[in-house]
């Protein structure tokens, strides 16, 4: 099997429906929000103060060029999708899969999250950085899948049943 690249907005499940993929079909699973937390001893919410978003972006895209991994799962964050050169690391090794989730559902989801520099429940600016990142989850992925009212497991046995209605599990 091809990696499976996990893509959508904050609050999507990407980190859940990656640890639900995982354990369906025993497949490892790996987060690139948390192979840089390791890489470099800190939480994201320390490099994002500490250094600022671009250096955090330079840390995405290094994880994800050559990557060494294969017949994986990997949960990104949700601004990877910012990079052309990230599509391009995603699509050398995997297909990509975009978790559609509404903002509301996001909302709701996130209310009390305080682990997300780029999250903010009561800002315009977070709703005008979802419509911008929507239409590129849609232009890249090679399977969308809607979450709203979905369990993480639904949401996993759902990408399966595509993946194989597409042929795309060899
Ligand atoms: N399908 C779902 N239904 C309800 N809550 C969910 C679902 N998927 C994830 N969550 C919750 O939403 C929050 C964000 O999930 P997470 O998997 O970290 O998303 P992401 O990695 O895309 O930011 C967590 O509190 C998680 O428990
Ligand atoms: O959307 C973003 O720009 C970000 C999403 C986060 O990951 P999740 O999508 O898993 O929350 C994390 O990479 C960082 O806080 C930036
Ligand atoms: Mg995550």
């Amino acid at each position: 099997m091809k990696n499976l690249f996990l893509t959508g907005f904050m609050g999507s499940g990407k980190t859940s429906v990656g640890a639900a993929l995982s354990e369906l079909t025993e497949v490892p699973v790996l987060d690139t929000d948390q192979m840089i937390e390791e890489k470099y001893d800190e939480s994201i919410k320390e490099i994002f103060r500490k250094y600022g978003e671009s250096t955090f972006r330079k840390y995405e895209t290094e994880i994800l060029a050559d990557f060494p991994h294969k017949d994986c799962v990997i949960s990104t964050g949700g601004g990877i999708v910012g990079k052309r050169d990230n599509i391009d690391s995603m699509k050398k090794s995997g297909y990509i899969i975009y978790l559609q989730t509404s903002f509301e559902e996001i909302a709701r989801r996130l209310k009390n999250d305080t682990s997300r520099p780029l999250w903010n429940n009561n800002n315009g600016e977070t709703k005008t950085l979802f419509d911008k990142r929507i239409k590129l989850y849609e232009e890249y992925a090679d399977i969308s899948i809607q979450t709203d009212y979905k369990s993480a497991r639904e949401i996993a046995i759902e990408i399966l049943a595509e993946l194989d209605k597409q042929s795309l599990r060899e």
